[in-house]
């Protein structure tokens, strides 16, 4: 059952099997060049500046929402509070690099916004639709793109396989730590316009995936998927992407947004909002 977002907050994070949080000053943190605890760590200021350049201070406050609402709800562990930076901000901006301008793009699972709201904050250019089921997550992504003052940026509760033909198909879908390569690939390629693609952020995981999915990722429409290395120069640890073409599409017509014939809505009535005269 999904939490009303008035009720006062969760005390344990998700999996039980994580510590509950600690209080803010036990939050280690490493040495900070400005002084505030949710700054950059001083090795990680010039990718920091690199990737979000005059929005670094945005994307500083949405370390600090992490660190602090998003541990007490339980939308992020406790032991991220120490990498926040290099685990997620930086890692994730990295992947803008694969991300043409003014691109528009949808982010399956973003969870507590990672990494679309990363994205958005990095490249205010772009489009970013957060698509996330967990109303409790969409409640805090709500909250922090309100407060961030990101209006680049759609929270849509929804189920990533529901989307298809609700929202238009975008230049890019990318997901983290959401699903397999086959599932999602199922799940976010129908979401691409075709020549569009998928950027699933895997890790070292990332060569292993693409043995055992490859074939199912054809079946569904995908190139060949392709290992990308993001931040490559900037990073210490540079953002492993498998990047997957959407070749073909397998929408079943049913499935397929319809579009709207000029002067008519979808009801059937023209925008005057009169039926539609027999043989018109
Ligand atoms: C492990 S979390 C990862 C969150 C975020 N991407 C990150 O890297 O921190 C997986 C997320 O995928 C979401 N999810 C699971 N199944 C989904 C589906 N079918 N469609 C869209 N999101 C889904 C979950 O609700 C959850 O927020």
């Amino acid at each position: 059952m999904y939490r009303c977002r008035n009720r006062a907050p969760r005390r344990r994070p998700e999996r039980s099997r994580l510590p509950a949080p600690s209080s803010p000053a036990d939050w280690i943190w490493r040495p900070s060049v400005t002084g505030s605890s949710f700054d950059p760590p001083a090795d990680l200021v010039p990718a920091a500046r690199t990737l979000f350049g005059a929005r670094l201070p945005l994307a500083t406050e949405y370390a600090r929402r992490l660190a602090t609402d998003g541990v007490v709800r339980g939308l992020i562990g406790p032991r991220e509070t120490e990498r926040i930076w290099d685990r997620h901000l930086v890692n994730c901006a990295a992947v803008a690099e694969l991300i043409a301008s003014e691109a528009s793009t949808a982010d399956v699972g973003s969870g507590a916004g990672l990494p679309g709201v990363v994205l958005a904050i990095a490249r205010p250019d772009l489009s970013v639709a957060l698509l996330e089921p967990l109303a409790r997550r969409t409640a805090f992504l709500s909250e922090v793109v309100a407060d961030l003052g990101l209006d680049n940026v759609e929270v849509v509760r929804v189920r990533a396989e529901d989307a298809v033909g609700k929202l238009a198909p975008v230049d890019v879908v990318t997901a983290r730590a959401v699903a397999a390569l086959d599932r999602l690939s199922a799940w976010c390629l129908p979401l691409a316009k075709v020549g569009g693609r998928l950027l699933a952020l895997k890790g070292a995981t990332a060569a292993d995936e693409v043995a055992a999915h490859r074939d199912a990722v054809a079946r569904l429409g995908g190139s060949e998927p392709v290992i990308r290395s993001c931040g490559q120069g900037l990073l210490p640890d540079p953002t492993t992407v498998v990047e997957v073409v959407r070749d073909r599409d397998l929408t079943p017509a049913s499935k397929r947004e319809r579009p709207e014939r000029p002067g008519r809505s979808r009801s059937g009535r023209s925008r005057s909002g009169s039926r539609p005269r027999r043989g018109a």
